[in-house]
């Protein structure tokens, strides 16, 4: 059975972890080879110290980049050092059946990009993993009868003959899919099956097939030798048959998946070969592990040997003689003392301590590169795991916490994480002007990881190069001052279609939180790309609107986490249903941003003006470039959407709506604010852009909600680089940090009367919101302080000039100022808990 091996596919949103299906495959199937279809750092390190062997794939997204010498080094460093060799990573597969897409660009950097991850695996070390690409028998202008098979004429020469040469340099197997399922007709069902059948007789040969498995084989052979290359290996990366279909579709029912697949496996597992190759084995890849509910068609969709649930659709032989497959249990350890290091024990005898007790049989793979407890990655960390992996093996006794007094007992949990909660202005001062640098990391939250696609974006990417550069872009691409100019006329629209909107329902009640998620959403998804979120034109996804995808995202990211503070926990988001939300909702936003890449791939045929691009085709022209200093890949792309939309959508909305809130519980306020904006716009049909300069009471009130009500109550989370001293406290390294901006904003040291709403405390005062003013930071400060506030302010001030402009605000009938709910709603963007409702009715213009 070695020679047997299974595709993982996750096209589906109903999937049991990674860690959960390493598991299973270990424990309960005889399989030990899975083949992915991307670099998915959570199934790959789900994989670590199992034995099974993984081929890994580089999406043809990143073909592309990566037959750059460097960036095949990044993707390496990226995608395969952080888990080798734990994780058996035997080969890695540059793209899927990539000559098939018949994309000409892709084709030709195929075979470069080829030898540059060979390379780059060279280059840190690796000489065990072997670099591939599965083709479609697409690839053969003749198959019939397997003797004549060629490859088609122009890539025999261009393409397969120098892949093929790579192969045979560097001892990897040529790699194909064949799928009798995808070539018989009513006829040819049974030679198909491996059911008895006549046959097909090859007159060139004289050789008779029995089944169209062995001819497709053959027909690959055949063409690899014609071009002179007979003696590379061959691997069967992808063959199956579904279980089901649609009504009558021809083939398709469980009996023939049965018929087969374990006819298949017999097969591969006898030795005996094909007729042309006789006595040779070939490495077989099933597709697929799980049926995969996203698949297009019903076919598609049932081609799993197991349902989500881990029950199989039918066993092919590979099933262990255990009981009935469950998934593993995850038992939590439960202990109320730990052992920790002493804090004057000085690192080189922690470092002995943890040597010791590596050394005594203690698995140390947790605290090793790549292992869960690597981070932190300080002496002091990896000691504290150490010495208390071995004061508990041990049976929890005192004495053996001792390591010559460098240890002690303790009631608190090591594993949780050091956190400071800042929510003075004067420590905020000290930090931002003094220790901005050490103060610039971002930890690596559980949730935003998956979402930020392995945080390759800007708001979660930890401090370093990648994330200068990252922001670089996205400040010099979306968030300049020239680029915001430009997009006038956009807020322009938008602003108009909120206004008739509102207008379509005067004096009922109307959601004005929903309505402004709306407008903020269309803006920026018309500037990244090129279409709205909610209108017809837009991208759907399968009947759920954008916006509804990433309201889930901003809970999920805004939730609190116990594996956030508390690693070890982690187990506990398998249980309390955390991560199969975040699974869920990471597909839908990456098929969603796959759709729309797609879309700008398709269409960047005709040649865009600079100023009519989207930010989609900005960084798809980025990518193309090949003096970039950090590599941009697909990934990258969608981290850099999911970026504006996480830190850019829900912040201005929210900001809209406490405003509005505001403004209805102080009536004094919004009259002054609607007497200044309509003595500036007077007589004109809206408030435009080149008004709002001259609103600067509006712009008091504005401020006056960032103060008490800041988007972001508690910043983005933040970790420390370096340790530092703050006000005399010593602050380490890798220090969890909490800037609480709502409590700076409210404190008494600096603020009169700090919970009262008073926009005219601003009046004549040299203090704003873009990071200088430590004692008012709803945007943040530093070098991570918010780069979109110049996208940002000039929507929200369009639109709260425009809602006051055109109509009178009421609260819905029977509902009194003080029955506005102002309760906030927990999450990373603090909106209100109930959405803020009004009745409008026209200002006479
Ligand atoms: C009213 C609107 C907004 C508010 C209140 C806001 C607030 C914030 C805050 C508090 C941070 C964290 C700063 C820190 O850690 O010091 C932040 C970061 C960020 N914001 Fe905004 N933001 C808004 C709009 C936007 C928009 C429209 C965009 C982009 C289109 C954006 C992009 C970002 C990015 C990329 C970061 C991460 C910066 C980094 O880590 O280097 N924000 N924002």
């Amino acid at each position: 059975d070695y020679l047997l091996g299974i595709n993982y596919g996750t096209v589906a949103d109903n999937l049991p972890p990674p860690s959960q299906v390493a598991a299973f495959i270990r424990d309960h199937t005889t399989l030990n080879k899975i083949k992915i279809f991307d670099a998915n750092p959570d199934i790959i390190r789900a994989f670590a110290d199992t034995g099974v062997w993984v081929t890994v794939t580089v999406p043809n997204g990143d073909i592309w980049s990566v037959s750059k010498p460097t960036a095949a080094q990044w993707w390496v460093e990226q995608n395969v050092v952080p888990f080798y060799p734990r994780t058996r990573i035997d080969r890695i597969c540059v793209g899927n059946e990539v000559m098939a897409t018949g994309d000409k660009n892709l084709i030709g950097h195929l075979v470069p990009a080829m030898r540059a991850i060979h390379e780059a695996l060279l280059a840190a070390g690796i000489n065990d993993i072997q670099v591939s690409t599965p083709h479609s028998l697409g690839i053969l202008s003749r198959s019939e009868p397997p003797s004549s098979g060629l490859f088609r004429r122009v890539y025999d020469r261009v393409i397969f003959a120098p892949m093929l040469e790579f192969h045979r340099e560097t001892k990897s197997p040529f790699m194909i899919c064949p799928y009798p399922f995808f070539g018989f007709n009513d006829e040819t069902l049974d030679y198909a099956l491996f059911k008895p059948n006549n046959g097909v007789y090859d007159e060139a040969t004289g050789m008779n097939y029995t089944n169209m498995f062995d001819a497709q084989l053959d027909a690959v052979y055949s063409a690899m030798k014609a071009l002179g290359y007979a003696d590379v290996d061959i691997v069967v990366a992808e063959t199956g048959w579904p279980s089901a279909g649609d009504p009558n579709q021809l083939g398709v029912s469980l009996e023939n998946a049965i018929s087969y697949n374990v006819n298949l496996v017999k097969h591969v597992n006898s030795g005996v070969g094909t007729p042309l190759m006789p006595n040779r084995t070939f490495e077989t890849y099933v597709f697929a592990l799980f049926n995969e509910d996203l698949k297009p068609s019903t076919s598609e969709r049932n081609f799993g040997l197991f349902r989500p649930d881990f029950s199989p659709v039918y066993d092919v032989g590979i099933l262990r003689n255990t009981q009935a497959s469950s998934p593993p249990a995850m038992a939590p350890e439960v202990s109320k003392k730990w052992c920790v290091p002493t804090t004057d024990a000085s690192d080189a005898a922690l470092q002995s301590n943890i040597d010791f007790v590596c050394s005594s049989g203690i698995d140390c793979q947790p605290i090793k590169d790549g292992g869960p407890c690597y981070e932190p990655n300080t002496i002091r960390a990896h000691a504290s795991y150490a010495m208390n992996a071995y004061y508990q093996a041990n049976g929890g006794k005192d004495l053996d916490c001792s390591f010559i007094n460098t240890g002690v007992v303790t009631n608190h949990d090591p594993s949780s994480i050091p956190t400071l909660l800042v929510s003075s202005a004067d420590v905020a001062k000290e930090i931002f002007r003094v220790h901005d640098v050490a103060f610039a990391g971002r930890p690596p939250l559980y949730a935003a990881r998956r979402l930020s696609y392995n945080c390759c974006n800007v708001s979660f990417a930890p401090y370093g190069n990648y994330w200068r550069e990252a922001r670089k872009i996205l400040a010099l691409e979306l968030l300049s001052a020239k680029r915001v100019e430009s997009f006038s006329s956009i807020r322009d629209e938008e602003v108009s279609r909120l206004i008739q909107e509102i207008g379509k329902s005067l004096n009922s009640s109307i959601n004005i939180s929903a309505l402004a998620l709306t407008l903020s959403n269309n803006v920026v998804c018309r500037v990244a790309f090129g279409k709205g979120s909610d209108d017809e034109s837009g991208y759907d996804n399968g009947g759920k609107k954008f916006h509804e995808i990433l309201y889930d995202t901003q809970e999920l990211l805004g939730e609190f986490n116990v594996a956030d503070y508390f690693p070890k926990m982690a187990w506990i988001n398998k249980f309390n249903g955390l991560d199969e939300r975040l699974e869920k909702n990471f597909r839908e936003l990456d098929k969603y941003y796959d759709k729309v890449i797609e879309d700008h791939v398709d269409s960047r045929n005709w040649i865009k003006e600079k100023d009519d691009e989207d930010l989609v085709d900005v960084l798809l022209r980025i990518q193309k470039n090949p003096n970039q200093d950090v590599p941009l890949q697909d990934s990258h792309i969608k981290g850099l959407l999911a970026d504006i939309f996480v830190a850019g959508t829900d912040t201005s909305a929210t900001t809209i709506e406490w405003i509005m809130a505001e403004l209805m519980l102080n009536p004094k306020v919004m009259k002054k604010a609607q007497q200044e904006v309509r003595q500036v716009a007077k007589g004109k049909q809206k408030v435009q852009e080149t008004d709002l300069y001259k609103l600067e009471y509006m712009k008091l009130v504005i401020k006056e909600a960032f103060r008490l009500h800041p988007p972001a109550p508690l910043l983005i989370p933040r970790v420390t680089t370096s340790s530092c001293k703050i006000m005399d406290y010593e602050i380490p390294e890798n220090t969890r940090v909490l800037i609480n901006a709502t409590a700076i904003g409210t404190d008494p040291k600096y603020w009169e009367n700090p919970l009262t709403f008073i926009p005219e405390r601003f009046l004549n005062k040299d203090i704003d919101y873009r990071g200088q003013n430590y004692e008012f930071l709803p945007f943040g400060a530093g070098r991570r302080g918010c780069p979109g506030i110049n996208f940002s302010v000039p929507l929200v001030e369009l639109s709260i000039a425009n809602l006051l402009f055109h109509y009178d605000w009421t609260l819905p009938k029977g509902m009194k100022a003080k029955d506005l709910d102002m309760e906030e709603a927990l999450g990373l963007t603090m909106h209100k808990k109930i959405p803020l409702c009004l009745a409008a009715s026209y200002y006479d213009l």
